[in-house]
């Protein structure tokens, strides 16, 4: 097992990696288990993200998405990637407008399923493309599967594993796909400007170009690198929702400093759009008031993105939508 790693490199804050080779769903316990549990949480209090190392998607998969499906895919000419809409959500099928760089970006809903991809493919390639399909449905069940087994952790931690079933069942899997260029401001050199992911929990795979900053709990910024077996993990929105805050989503962005094309891959769960998504009882008492309204995963998307002036007017959207001091209290 290796260690969590909070060491310094110089002054330089490494982020904790996680070792959750041959830890598996179907045996949620034990010695190796509750060590990688351990060190989730550990990671997640001080730095709001982990590294975690799984093979799983092995290097050659890896780079069979990164070198050939994914180039494969973003050349496509634009009248095609619009078909891939996602109809009431914004940024939930195809978006290329940025304010800080060119970005290019597709998401595939409900990517564990075989059929799902298979959608999304015939979309893009009306005759087909099995190598597409398989390498993307591949790489998302493994990914799911890490995921889940970081649920389970955070669950277990927080003494609320008797809601894993009913936790997992209210999400729903998907995976982004984004192509960055060159950013417009060449002085700060970002990409993306610093925001939560409305979700509960990324699972975000670079390869070899890096690009992602996330802020430690203190306030740092640091940057991932990535490894061949390596995924970054961090807290959403949503999760921050359920644990009634004590998770806090952790806020990243991206910062392309060469001058190479990036590719990155951004699995996530979020509510099922039907679902509406709330704290259990278990999470409040009388040190630990509601602090977030039930909420539908779609109306806060809309919120965040569409009304009241667009993604940049609240610094806390969650807290500006659902937050019970807020100003939406009784809507
Ligand atoms: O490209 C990345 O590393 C992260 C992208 C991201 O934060 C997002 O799409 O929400
Ligand atoms: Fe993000």
């Amino acid at each position: 097992m290796q260690g969590s790693t909070m060491a310094s490199d110089g002054n330089h804050l490494r982020i904790p990696s996680v070792d959750f080779r041959g830890l598996s769903l179907s045996s949620p316990g034990g010695g190796s288990w509750d060590a990688a549990r351990e060190q989730v949480m550990s990671a997640l209090e001080s730095f709001g993200c982990f590294e975690a190392i799984y093979d799983a998607v092995s290097e050659g998969a890896k780079d069979q998405l990164f070198r050939g499906v994914l180039p494969e895919l973003f050349k496509l000419p634009r009248e095609i990637k619009i078909r891939n809409e996602y109809v009431g959500l914004p940024y939930h099928g195809y978006f290329c407008q940025s304010p800080h760089s060119p970005i290019d970006s597709l998401r595939i809903e409900d990517s564990p399923t075989l059929h799902s991809v298979q959608q999304f493919t015939s979309l893009m390639w009306p005759d087909g493309n099995p190598t597409f399909s398989n390498a993307v449905w591949t790489a998302a069940k493994q990914v799911q599967e890490l995921e889940r087994m970081v649920v389970r952790m955070i669950l277990q931690s927080m003494g609320m594993e008797k809601h894993y079933d009913s936790l997992v069942e209210s999400l729903i899997h998907g995976v982004r796909f984004t192509e960055y260029g060159i950013p417009f401001d060449q002085e700060s050199k970002v990409n993306m400007k610093a925001h939560a992911d409305a979700n509960i929990l990324t699972v975000i795979c670079q390869y070899e170009v890096d690009g992602l900053e996330v802020q430690t709990r203190d306030g740092e910024w640091i940057r991932p690198v990535p490894q061949p077996n390596s995924f970054t993990v961090m807290l959403g929105e949503a999760f921050q929702a359920w644990s009634n805050g004590r998770l806090p989503a952790t806020l990243h962005r991206v910062r392309v400093t060469g001058h190479q094309k990036r590719y990155c891959a951004i699995f996530n769960s979020r509510p099922k759009d039907e679902i509406l998504f709330q704290a259990p009882r278990e999470m409040m008492d009388e040190e630990h008031p509601l602090r977030f309204r039930p909420y539908k995963y779609p109306d806060y998307i809309l919120f965040r993105f569409l009304a009241e002036g667009g993604p940049d007017l609240h610094e806390d959207p969650l807290q500006a939508y659902a937050g019970v001091e807020g100003q939406l209290n009784d809507a």
